[in-house]
């Protein structure tokens, strides 16, 4: 029987935040820059409210500026693109990161493409698409940046192993993929339409889980010994009333099995907002020249 190990995403995202303020703390001191970073909210959603609410104070505990902009849920599109050529134009602003769902009646590529490349923190942009596609510096997103800072960690070198995404959205699949192939793995994208979608991912040396359904990748479709990372954060009903997360992967199955895995909570989720924050430190240090 394999023992499987917990990845501490929360733990590292930590570190991580302690060593970024490190950072920024040597920025002010020896160049007099403070990295700001912007965040916009359009709406109530009680997820999006309490990251934001993260997104701010953690910003500001590594020592950065934080500017919150916190619109109606029936803000025009017109108005939140206004806003964004504002935060562009304004130099204390290193990143803009405007925060995801927004309202259905407003086109959010439109709002991505608006977003000055060097300023996107979220590496959403098509710019900073293209450029982490064709291997040149870019602004990472953050999620899957984490995920791969994660794997470096525990396993090293990641040349050669089989690597399985399931899941090809832009904000993690594809740059998920894109950031495991940089680091010479072998990689499948898995989605909804894959034939035998358990027996690709029992290939996989690392299983990356990004579909956004409850448990949907079972015990049975992880080789033994594989390193799975979970970036499902699903809110499940419970008895009660209440709700309870769980991630893309039936973690209780994974045990005995995965040789690594990222627990929901506390796995993944926690290196979003610390890899923000770094993506803020690089944008920061690059608009300044260093
Ligand atoms: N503009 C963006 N919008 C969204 C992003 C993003 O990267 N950029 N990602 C997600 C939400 N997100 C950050 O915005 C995020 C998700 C989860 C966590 C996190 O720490 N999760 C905890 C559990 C927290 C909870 O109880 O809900 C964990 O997994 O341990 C941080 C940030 C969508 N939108």
């Amino acid at each position: 029987m394999i023992e499987t190990k917990p990845i501490d995403g929360k733990a590292f995202a930590a570190n991580l935040r302690a060593r970024i303020a490190e950072q920024v703390a040597d920025l002010v001191r020896t160049r007099g820059v403070t990295p700001g970073l912007a965040v916009v909210l359009v709406g109530e959603d009680p997820a999006s409210q309490v990251y934001v609410r993260n997104k701010a104070a953690q910003t500001l505990e590594a020592g950065m500026a934080s500017f919150e902009h916190k619109l109606p849920a029936d803000t025009a599109e017109a108005d939140l693109l206004a806003l964004v050529a504002r935060l562009n134009a304004d130099p204390a602003v290193n990143g803009i990161l405007v925060q995801l769902p927004l309202p259905g009646h407003i086109d959010s590529t439109k709002v991505l493409a608006a977003i000055e490349p060097a300023k996107d923190v979220d590496g959403f942009h098509v710019v900073n698409a293209g450029r982490l596609a064709v291997g040149l510096d870019a602004l990472v997103p953050c999620t899957p940046l984490g995920c791969v800072m994660l794997l470096k960690h525990h396993l090293g070198n990641l040349s050669g192993l089989k690597a399985v995404v399931v899941g090809r959205s832009n904000i993690v699949g594809k740059p998920a993929a894109q950031l495991l192939l940089k680091e010479d793995c072998t990689v499948t994208i898995a989605h909804s339409r894959t034939r035998d979608l358990p027996g690709e991912c029992r290939q996989a040396d690392i299983l990356v889980a990004a579909v956004g359904r409850p448990e949907m990748v079972r015990g049975d479709w992880i080789k033994p010994g594989a390193t799975v990372i979970d970036v499902g954060i699903n809110r499940v009903p419970k008895e009660d009333g209440k709700t309870r997360l769980v991630g893309d992967v039936a973690y209780g199955e994974a045990q005995g099995i995965a040789g690594l895995i990222t627990p929901v909570p506390g796995g993944v989720g926690p290196m979003t907002i610390a890899c923000l924050l770094q993506n803020t430190l690089t944008a920061t240090r690059r608009q300044n020249g260093l």
